[in-house]
């Protein structure tokens, strides 16, 4: 029989949106764990319950021993206090062990749930959201949930158990003292967690997103310094993040005072309930219903007994703070789906295959102005299109909708004559893809960055990539060649270099329609147009869609499709447009 990994057994859909409260699907997911987190709970109550046994214990023996009994009389005792002291550490030892376990596994599940998310998400999906939030969400926010198994589980069940069971024994040696020391528990157990959580609620609720606006400022502080220097903009922008700073630390201050508060509650219930007990106690022994030895047992059980309900104000804080963070989590999870993956996806034709766009139209905000507008445009094999117009026209989010990163208000996107949204998007951008407008590089080296697009392309591969980027000479000329590292977002590279390395490594995907988007923006006008000069070279008898603002090389493409505010304007070769009289020509002519 194969073992079940508890970490693969969990639910990983846990996370999918229903109507049940995020903490409580949080503790779904752990379903596939209940033995071990059941496990915990006895053990945490075990080692609860070893460390009250042992103060009763310790009380009747340091009781009796005054009364010189024989040691036959104390052995019992003497040999339980041992077993008791050791019992206390084995069981907590068990009980961190057990809860540490699933809170961890069950904190990967979740992380590598947002993250499947994220990248169902990512790109149009994401833009309600800051880089550096989202970070937090999936750092610091995760790891606040921990306290939902570590802290919101065991220790109310082993104060629930070890402090009935403590009312229990004591109601053998003294009832009115048992109801005092129910009633000290009670308070300690209920009142002064809810109190405290109360109290720490609304920080708790400010804190968490408090903590994501921080990450984000910090995070667009780093990323964009350069240009707050340019701009003399760096100090009122530190200035901001000192703002949101102050306030986080006044938030986090609020929660303290509110631990502190439960603390010092928690002391004072103790030493007023434990003196109660006493003077009850007392009483009975002068009224001869009490002995001595009871008594030492009934008060030192009293005081161990608290010990079973010191956690439960700071987990009650704890779990207000899990809460907020599992609803942040949640508005990353439910998310509403930018693409609608089909339930049964159509598999991709295996030879080329047009793509068409029917009376296209796409609405980013709900009752706003399309961004496409009816558009139509056929994409047949080996053709190449380019698509033009001012910015701000819709050209990007032809490309987007093309790459199923964007669905369709109303008409349709036609694979092979077939609905687009019949395919895995996953699918349908292993066959249509290319150069984003904003290329990302990584910190990596070049080699890393190129074999992004196809970790298993050969040298040979790689260098017919960079050859037709133009690319190669350049590599070669470089001291460490293709282990040269192009620095955090190409920043060790030029403006240029970074746009015929995104172009390589779209050359290396060899998709079969081909989407470059502005690959010629950021660079000077002799590098614009020998890049496309170059690009237009590599990519003859290929389907492409060229997205571009550098007319020059056009008259190569076979189509020029002309978008104004969302609607085709014109649509020709570019010998019939040059004169037409229309938009391309005034764009050729004066730009604009
Ligand atoms: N994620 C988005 N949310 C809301 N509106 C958007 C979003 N992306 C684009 N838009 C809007 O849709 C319209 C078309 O944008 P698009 O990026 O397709 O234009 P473009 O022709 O590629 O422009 P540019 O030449 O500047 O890149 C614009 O008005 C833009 O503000």
């Amino acid at each position: 029989m194969i073992a079940r990994n508890p970490a693969t057994a969990l639910d990983g859909n846990g996370l999918a949106r229903d109507g049940r409260p995020p903490l409580l699907r949080l503790l779904a997911m752990a379903r596939p764990l209940r033995g071990r987190l059941l496990g915990a709970a006895a053990a945490g109550a075990a080692a609860t319950g070893c460390g009250v046994a042992l103060l009763a214990v310790s009380g009747f023996l340091l009781a009796r021993a005054s009364q010189h009994p024989s040691i036959l009389a104390i052995s019992v005792a003497v040999v339980a206090v041992r077993a008791l002291s050791v019992g206390r550490g084995v069981f907590r030892y068990l009980e961190r062990l057990a809860s540490h376990d699933v809170a961890f596994r069950v904190l990967a599940q979740v992380r590598v749930a947002i993250w499947r998310r994220l990248e169902a998400l990512a790109p149009n999906g994401l833009v309600l959201f800051r880089s550096g939030d989202l970070l937090a969400r999936l750092v610091s926010d995760v790891d606040a949930t921990q306290d939902l198994f570590i802290r919101g589980v065991t220790p109310v069940v082993a104060a629930a158990l070890v402090g009935g069971a403590t009312v229990a024994g004591c109601l053998l040696i003294l009832a009115p003292a048992a109801a005092v020391l129910a009633a000290g528990l009670l308070t300690a157990a209920l009142v002064v967690p809810l109190a405290g959580a109360a109290v720490a609620r609304k920080a708790a609720r400010a804190a968490a997103p408090a903590r994501g606006r921080l990450a984000a400022t910090v995070t667009e502080l780093l990323d964009g310094a350069a240009d707050l220097h340019a701009f003399g903009a760096a100090d009122a922008a530190l200035a901001r993040a000192e703002v949101t700073d102050a306030e986080l630390t006044r938030l986090d201050g609020r929660t303290a005072a509110a631990s502190a508060l439960g603390a010092g509650s928690m002391s004072a219930i103790t030493g007023i309930t434990l003196w109660a007990v006493l003077v009850l106690g007392v009483a009975a022994t002068g009224a001869g219903t009490l002995s001595r030895v009871p008594l030492a047992v009934l008060t030192l059980t009293a005081l161990a007994a608290f010990e079973a309900v010191s956690a439960l104000p700071a987990a009650a804080i704890q779990l207000g703070q899990a809460r907020v963070a599992a609803g942040r989590i949640a508005a990353v999870t439910d998310a509403p789906d930018p693409v609608i993956e089909p339930a049964r996806p159509r598999a991709l034709p295996p030879g080329p295959f047009a793509v068409q766009l029917r009376d296209a139209t796409v609405v980013y905000r709900p009752g706003g102005p399309p961004a496409l507008d009816r558009v139509s445009l056929d994409l047949p094999p080996g053709r190449r299109v380019a698509l033009v117009g001012a910015n701000g026209a819709g050209k990007s989010t032809v490309a987007a909708v093309l790459m199923r990163f964007r669905e369709l208000a109303s008409g349709a996107a036609l694979l092979d004559g077939h609905d687009l949204a019949g395919y895995a998007a996953d699918d349908v951008r292993s066959v249509i893809g290319g150069c984003p407008q904003d290329p990302y590089l990584f910190a990596a080296t070049i080699r890393d960055n190129l074999r992004l697009a196809r970790p298993a392309a050969t040298d040979e591969e790689l260098a017919a990539a960079a050859g037709r980027a133009r690319l190669l000479p350049w590599i070669e000329s470089l001291p460490q060649g293709w282990d040269t590292p192009v620095g955090a977002r190409g920043a060790a590279v030029s403006g240029g270099e970074r746009q015929r390395l995104a172009l390589a490594r779209a050359f290396l995907a060899d998709p079969r329609l081909l989407i470059l988007d502005e690959p010629t923006s950021h660079l000077d006008p002799t590098a614009r147009r020998a890049l496309t000069t170059d690009l237009l070279h590599a990519t003859e008898g290929r389907s492409v869609l060229l997205i571009t603002h550098e007319l020059d090389g056009l008259d190569q493409v076979d189509e020029i499709v002309v978008l104004d505010h969302g609607r085709i304007a014109e649509q020709g070769p570019h010998q019939q447009l040059r004169r037409a009289g229309g938009r391309y020509q005034r764009l050729c002519e004066h730009g604009y």
